[in-house]
C-alpha cells in the first residue's frame, strides 16, 4: 500500500503560489491499479515524484508499505554517459539482482542492436524510452510508477511488446499512471482519480473519472 496523508505541495512561480496538492489524503491499494487524470502543467510529474520519494511534500506524510519503483520517463534514473548495458548492470547491483539476467532481459526487450553497448548520449529519444522501459520492467516492484503512459516510440512492434509485458506484470503488481488523456489509462487501470485545484478526486471506474475530467475541462 502507498498512502498520502494530508499531503500539501506548492511551488512559488515568482508571481504566485502554484498549488499542486492541498492536504490530500488517499491510498493506492495493491492489486488496484490507479490512473490519475490531470491537465498538463497541473502537477502530474510532481505527484509521481512524491510517490517515488524524489520530491518531498511541504506538509503531510507519505507511507510506502511496499516496493515502489522509480518513475518511468524520468531521465535522471539513467546515466547517459554510460551504455544501456552499464546502466542495466548498475541498477541490478543496486537492487540486489543478477546483473547477467537484468542485462539479458533489457537487451531483449529494447532490441536496439549494438547501440545497447554504446553510450546513451548517442541514442535517439525512442531508443532511450525503450531502455527506460526495459530497465523498469527488469526490476521487481509492487507498484510501478508511470508518467504519461508508455514510452513514446514510433515502433509499433515495440509498443505492442511493451504493452504485453506490462499487462503480464500486472498479474502480480500494481501501476499508477498519470496522464492528461483518459485513453492512456484505459488498458491498465481499474480505478481512476482526477486532480483538480489541489484535490485528488477518487473514482471506482475510469468512466466516472473521465466524465468529471471532461465536464470540468
Ligand atoms: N522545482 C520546481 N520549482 C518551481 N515550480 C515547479 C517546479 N517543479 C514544477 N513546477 C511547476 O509546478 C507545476 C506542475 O509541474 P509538473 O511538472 O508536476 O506538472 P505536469 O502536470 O507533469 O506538467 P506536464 O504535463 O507539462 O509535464 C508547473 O507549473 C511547473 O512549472
Amino acid at each position: 500500500m502507498l498512502e498520502f496523508i494530508e499531503v500539501s505541495k506548492s511551488y512559488w512561480t515568482g508571481t504566485r503560489r502554484k498549488v499542486i496538492l492541498d492536504q490530500a489524503t488517499f491510498r493506492v491499494e495493491l492489486g488496484n491499479s490507479l490512473g490519475i487524470l490531470a491537465p498538463n502543467g497541473t502537477g502530474k510529474t510532481t505527484i509521481i515524484n512524491m510517490m517515488a520519494g524524489l520530491v518531498k511534500p511541504d506538509e503531510g506524510r507519505i507511507r510506502r508499505g511496499c516496493r515502489v519503483s522509480f518513475p518511468l520517463g524520468v531521465p535522471s534514473t539513467m546515466n547517459k554517459q554510460e551504455s544501456a548495458k552499464a546502466n542495466a548492470r548498475f541498477l541490478a547491483q543496486l537492487y540486489g539482482l543478477d546483473p547477467d539476467y537484468v542485462e539479458a532481459f533489457c537487451r531483449w526487450v529494447c532490441d536496439i542492436g549494438e547501440y545497447f553497448d554504446r553510450p546513451m548520449t548517442t541514442y535517439s529519444r525512442g531508443m532511450s524510452a525503450r531502455v527506460g522501459f526495459a530497465l523498469l520492467l527488469a526490476l521487481e516492484f509492487d507498484i510501478y510508477l508511470i508518467d504519461e503512459g508508455m514510452p513514446s516510440t514510433t515502433d509499433v512492434e515495440f509498443n505492442r511488446k511493451a504493452g504485453n509485458l506490462l499487462r503480464e506484470r500486472l498479474a502480480n503488481a500494481t501501476v499508477v499512471i498519470v496522464s492528461h488523456q483518459p485513453k492512456t489509462l484505459e488498458k491498465f487501470c481499474r480505478s481512476a482519480a482526477v486532480l483538480r485545484d489541489g484535490r485528488l478526486h477518487m473514482f471506482d471506474t475510469l468512466a466516472e473519472a473521465t466524465r468529471m475530467y471532461e465536464y470540468a475541462a
